[in-house]
């Protein structure tokens, strides 16, 4: 099973940047969809990333249909869109003989309508208020790989780890003194 955030014709560096960090992060492979509305190694989008854009899996694809062509049997595509009433939180994305492929809109004008009617009953909401007109892009690749990766119990990240500085070594000790304190020893 692999994860794939698609980013649809992305204008913005930084959250570019950003969403490659969290891909990283996620062993997540990130499909762009061509044109970009900046150059792969322009500065603020490397800033936004900082030092992890060579960690990250990247593939690049003309246009839409060049992207979709590639597509085969176990690939599920979801859209994520604000106008769609499906609750992407409500969807399971468990199957581990599949890949998931969550495709994100451009920042000014978000997924090609035709694309959406064609793909109805894939599209995908994140709820909210109407305090907004949306989330920000970078937020809501976040909000919905991370529901992925919970359904799928986060396989292959690491959910514990040991730092050389860990700021909370001490409660550790703390609470284990404390818990046998609590055994009676
Ligand atoms: C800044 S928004 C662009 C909104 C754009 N005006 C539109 O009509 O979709 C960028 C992308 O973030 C995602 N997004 C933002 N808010 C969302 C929501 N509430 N539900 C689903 N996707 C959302 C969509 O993929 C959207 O295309």
């Amino acid at each position: 099973m692999t994860n794939h955030v698609v980013l649809y014709e992305p204008l913005m560096p930084a959250n570019t940047g950003n969403i490659a960090r969290t891909c990283a992060g996620t062993n997540t492979v990130l499909d762009l969809i061509e044109p970009l509305g900046f150059q792969i190694d322009n500065k603020k989008m490397k800033r936004a990333g900082l030092d992890y854009w060579d960690r990250v899996e990247v593939r690049r694809h003309d246009d839409l249909a060049d992207f979709l062509g590639k597509l085969g049997p176990q690939d599920e595509l979801y859209l994520i869109s604000k106008f769609s009433s499906r609750n992407y939180a409500e969807v399971d994305y468990s199957a581990t003989e599949k890949n998931y492929y969550f495709v994100f809109g451009k920042e000014t004008t978000g997924l090609p309508e035709t694309f959406m009617r064609e793909y109805e009953e894939r599209n995908l909401r994140i709820p909210m208020s109407d305090n907004i007109r949306c989330y920000n892009l970078a937020n809501s690749v976040a909000i919905v790989l991370l529901e992925a990766l919970r359904q799928q119990h986060f396989a292959g990240l690491e959910t514990t780890h040991h730092y050389e500085n860990d700021k909370l070594k001490d409660n550790y000790q703390r609470s284990s003194r404390y818990e046998r304190n609590l055994g009676g020893e």
